[in-house]
């Protein structure tokens, strides 16, 4: 596997591959990689000769009191993970690379990127969108493969994707979960094991209320009991909604059809996202 950390040593493998006719595809992460990664990893060996995966802890999107210094990082175990993966190139770029003196152009979505983790993490969407349009050009990659465990972000993408006419192919997987249920997440690391073993009432409840909608319960008390259920088992709420699964815009009450359950809830300082899909029959 090559590791690369200058766009000059990135651009030369990218160039012979793209000369001998490969398809490229990336899948951006920040690192600290576990079993969900290693699934994007996968799916992307499937879909394209040439594997590319990205490390960046991407500064522009974390907010100032964000957990940016402490986010989890593993660069040796990551290397072994991708190795052992088959993927063909590390793209490992420093801040300094990603955004040179000077820089200022940003990505600005709108659309799905309003709303949620848009209005709990202001510019946050901002900082996806430019370091994935830029991760798209760096590596001039034919298919970009995400999870839907952050369903907001993977639509913001597609929005953007679309709206720029940019030349590749966006692929959404669903979610690797622990066997209680709980999401895989390089944060839930900082989780303390009594926070851990807590955290599986999350997904719980989010299979309760997705069941309860499909059965035809009203949406609002169904949603507001789960909320006060969370709070009861020692969660922060920050949101738990019914969405039009890739505008993100509420879902009206008598809607029918398939919605997303999203959920972002803390505990102590860790915030678990989760998201499920729920059709309503007519
Ligand atoms: N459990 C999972 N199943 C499938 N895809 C996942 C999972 N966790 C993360 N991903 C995907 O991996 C990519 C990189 O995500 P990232 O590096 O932020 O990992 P993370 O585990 O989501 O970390 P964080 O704790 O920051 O949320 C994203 O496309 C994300 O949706
Ligand atoms: C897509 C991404 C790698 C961009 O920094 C990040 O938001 C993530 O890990 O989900
Ligand atoms: N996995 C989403 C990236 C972030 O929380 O910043």
């Amino acid at each position: 596997m090559r590791i690369e950390r200058e766009l000059e040593g990135l651009r030369a493998a990218t160039g012979a591959w793209r000369a001998a006719g490969r398809r490229i595809a990336l899948v951006p992460t920040m690192g600290a990689l576990h079993a969900g990664h290693l699934a994007l990893v996968a799916e992307a060996r499937r879909r394209a000769e040439i594997v590319i995966t990205s490390i960046f802890v991407n500064p522009l999107q974390f907010l100032p009191h964000e957990d940016l210094a402490r986010y989890p990082r593993d660069e040796a175990g990551d290397l072994e993970k991708l190795r052992a993966a088959g993927c063909d190139l590390a793209w490992m770029p420093t801040p300094a690379v990603m955004y040179p003196p000077g820089a200022a152009t940003v990505v600005e979505p709108a659309g799905p990127a309003e709303g949620w983790e848009g209005d709990e993490r202001p510019g946050h969407f901002r900082g996806v969108a430019t370091v994935c349009t830029k991760l798209f050009m760096m590596t001039g990659a034919d298919v970009a493969v995400f999870g839907e465990k952050d369903w907001q972000q993977l639509q913001v993408i597609r929005r953007v994707v679309a709206d720029l006419h940019l030349p590749l192919e966006i692929v959404g997987l669903p979610t690797v979960r622990d066997a209680d249920g709980l999401a895989l997440s390089s944060r839930n690391q900082r989780l303390s094991p009594e926070q851990r073993a807590r955290a599986a009432a999350l997904p719980r409840r989010l299979r309760a209320v997705a069941k309860a909608l499909a059965e035809g319960r009203p949406a609002a008390p169904t949603l507001a009991e789960a909320r006060e259920g969370l709070a009861a088992d020692g969660f922060g709420v920050d949101y738990l909604a019914l969405v039009v699964p890739h505008t993100l815009k509420p879902w009206t009450e008598g809607q029918h059809g398939e919605a997303r359950l999203l959920a972002t809830a803390r505990l102590g300082e860790v915030r678990l996202l989760d998201n499920l899909p729920v059709f309503l029959r007519g």
